[in-house]
């Protein structure tokens, strides 16, 4: 039994979309040319303006290929991906030209050109929309000192860190001055203290330029620092979307669930783990999983503990901040009636978010 009353409208429903996938399929050849590969299958998405959106989904699930649709570096098979306005599917390979400028992207290997200079890396875009040498100078001066790079100017990529390197991948991307910037698992490579500054920077220039960043991650921490929005896809297909902090405080589908299984406030001790069984057992306890709203002023321990009587136990627990919200979630062991007062009662206790019961032990 599984109760959850996060559920307030994610920000996609209210801020208008600067992507907006419909109906889209995607189908490769299979290897070796027997019938096909649906690397999407049936996407709908709404990417909101002005927000960082994040993909996340196992390996294979189709999430390059769906940031690749937005660029026009892939067609979709059926179905329509409109950027801004304009239905990408539909463009010849001259328009897609123009709408690359709109449409920046950044890389997890950097794909920066090892002949030429930092300035001339993230010069290259704007030589190629045949700016002149001056407002090259420029604008190159400027985005050197927006990603902390205007000293390194002259150096060449082999000079230079990988967090380095990814600020000089994001000025580049940056040059043309584009709405929606995508991005493919761009802090994969880097160790977590760079990851960290990157996508700090990554925020930054999402808030201070209103620009949409659509990413794809594997990484949790990516989702909880910098994400609005989270879409979980699994074979081909959306199972789950919502803000940032539902997704991550309550996930509902298995997929989600297990995508996040590692992290501490959803894992279950090994120990218990391996004991645990589907049916009460006499004389044991249920293992209860809840979340709670953390941080907001609302008397967390009380509200917490309150509903779980005195007799639960504390067997793991966790708070994680998502952007601005904090939640706390345990999983503690009670008696099995208690557990089962706690999932059945509309609403929930207060303060709880959701209470579900994983199993039981002797
Ligand atoms: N050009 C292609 N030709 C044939 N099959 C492809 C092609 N591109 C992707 N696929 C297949 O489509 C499916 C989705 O691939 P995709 O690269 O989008 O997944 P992903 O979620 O990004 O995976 P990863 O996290 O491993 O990069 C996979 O089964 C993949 O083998």
């Amino acid at each position: 039994m599984y109760l959850s009353q996060t559920g307030g409208p994610s920000a996609a429903l209210a801020v208008p979309p600067l992507v907006l996938f419909e109906g889209v399929t995607k189908r490769f050849p299979a290897a070796g040319g027997a019938g096909e590969v649906a690397a999407l299958d049936g996407i709908s998405l709404n990417v909101p303006k002005g927000q960082v959106t994040a993909i996340i989904g196992r390996s294979g699930a189709g999430k390059s290929t769906l940031i690749r649709l937005a660029n026009g570096l892939e067609k979709p098979t059926s179905g329509r991906v409109v950027v801004d306005g304009i239905d990408v599917a539909g463009l010849s390979e001259g328009e897609l030209r123009g709408i690359r400028r709109e449409v920046g992207m950044v890389f997890q290997h950097f794909n920066l050109l090892a002949s030429r200079t930092v300035f001339d890396n993230v010069a290259l875009p704007l030589e190629i929309a045949g700016a002149d040498r001056v407002a090259i100078g420029t604008r190159v001066s400027e985005l050197l000192d927006l990603v902390g790079l205007a000293d390194k100017r002259n150096r060449y990529p082999s000079e230079l860190s990988g967090g380095q390197k990814q600020r000089v991948g994001i000025a580049r991307a940056l040059a043309t001055g584009p709405k929606l910037l995508l991005s493919d698992e761009a802090t994969s490579a880097l160790d977590p203290e760079t990851t960290r500054s990157v996508l700090t920077l990554l925020k930054q220039i999402n808030r201070d330029l209103g620009l949409t960043i659509l990413l794809i991650t594997h990484e949790m921490d990516v989702v909880k620092q910098i994400a609005d929005d989270v879409a979980v896809i699994d074979r081909g297909r959306i199972v789950e979307q919502g803000s940032a902090f539902d997704v991550l405080a309550t996930p509902r589908h298995a997929t989600t669930r297990s995508l996040l299984a590692g992290l501490p406030g959803h894992r279950l001790p090994d120990a218990f783990s391996q004991r645990l069984s589907a049916a009460p057992v006499d004389g044991g306890r249920a293992v209860l999983r809840v979340v709670s709203a953390a941080g907001t002023g609302s008397g967390l321990l009380a509200d917490l503990v309150a509903p779980l009587g005195g007799a639960a136990e504390i067997i793991a627990g966790t708070v994680e901040t998502v952007g601005p919200r904090s939640f706390a979630a345990f999983v503690v062991t009670l008696p099995p009636y208690q557990a089962e007062q706690i999932t059945a009662a509309s609403p929930l206790p207060a303060g709880l978010l959701s209470a579900e019961v994983l199993g039981y032990v002797a």
